[in-house]
């Protein structure tokens, strides 16, 4: 019988500022990560996500070794969302291609955002505005692990709410997540286990 392997795993992964960091994620799981101020959350979510280089390690996406990957392809299978996403075009829309706005038409109002904020300028959103919809714009893209950076730090108690039970459903069809938060109580809702960083290393808390 064929077995299946780990969402992700991280092993030995370091780069000047932080790691050596291995751990992994199965299919389906999401696993928080905590830590204080400037212990280096960002910096290894940046790391896995290749956005910043290391000097050494490896990272695997169900079996596969990211140097199979180029970076552009990586970056589409493992999501990283920063705290404040940066936007590329004037209006939400402009960063959905027809298929994938497809993708999350049901998404938009389970948020409890209205259809016509795809259509929005972005300039005009509520930075919570702008952070549920560049979920959506992660989810679009079908990641398959998504690293979140303290994603509902500007959402009220309700919005936060479906926030998270989107991201459980999603979970339940297999998506990874590393979820940033400096919040207890959210992290025992969404994760079944915790992280922690400090000073640039992970380790189980
Ligand atoms: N590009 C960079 N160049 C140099 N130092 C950096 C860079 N990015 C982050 N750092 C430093 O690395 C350390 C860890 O930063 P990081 O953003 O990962 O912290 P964090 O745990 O996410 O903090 P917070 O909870 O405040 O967001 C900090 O001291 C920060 O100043």
């Amino acid at each position: 019988m064929q077995t299946i392997p780990p969402r992700l795993v991280v092993r030995n992964l370091q780069s000047p500022r932080s790691g050596p960091h291995a751990f992994q994620l199965e299919r389906g799981e999401c696993v928080a990560i905590r830590g204080r101020s400037g212990s280096g959350k960002s910096v290894l979510l940046r790391l896995i996500a290749d956005l910043d280089p290391s000097n050494g390690g490896t990272v695997e996406l169900d079996g596969q070794p990211r140097e199979q990957f180029s970076g552009p392809q990586w970056r589409r299978r493992v999501i990283y969302q920063s705290a404040e996403p940066a936007w590329w075009a004037p209006t939400v829309g402009d960063h959905f291609d027809a298929a994938q706005r497809l993708r999350i038409a049901t998404m938009v109002e389970a948020l409890g955002l209205p259809q016509t904020s795809l259509d929005a300028e972005v300039l005009r959103l509520s930075t919570g505005e702008r952070q549920r919809l560049a979920l959506l714009r992660s989810l679009a893209r079908d990641p398959a692990v998504l690293l979140l950076d303290e994603p509902t730090a500007a959402l009220d108690s309700e919005s936060t709410q479906a926030y998270e039970d989107l991201l459980h459903g999603q979970c339940t069809q297999g998506l990874a997540i590393l979820w940033v938060t400096h919040s207890d109580e959210q992290a025992h809702r969404v994760a079944a286990r915790s992280l922690v960083v400090d000073g640039g290393r992970v380790s189980a808390s």
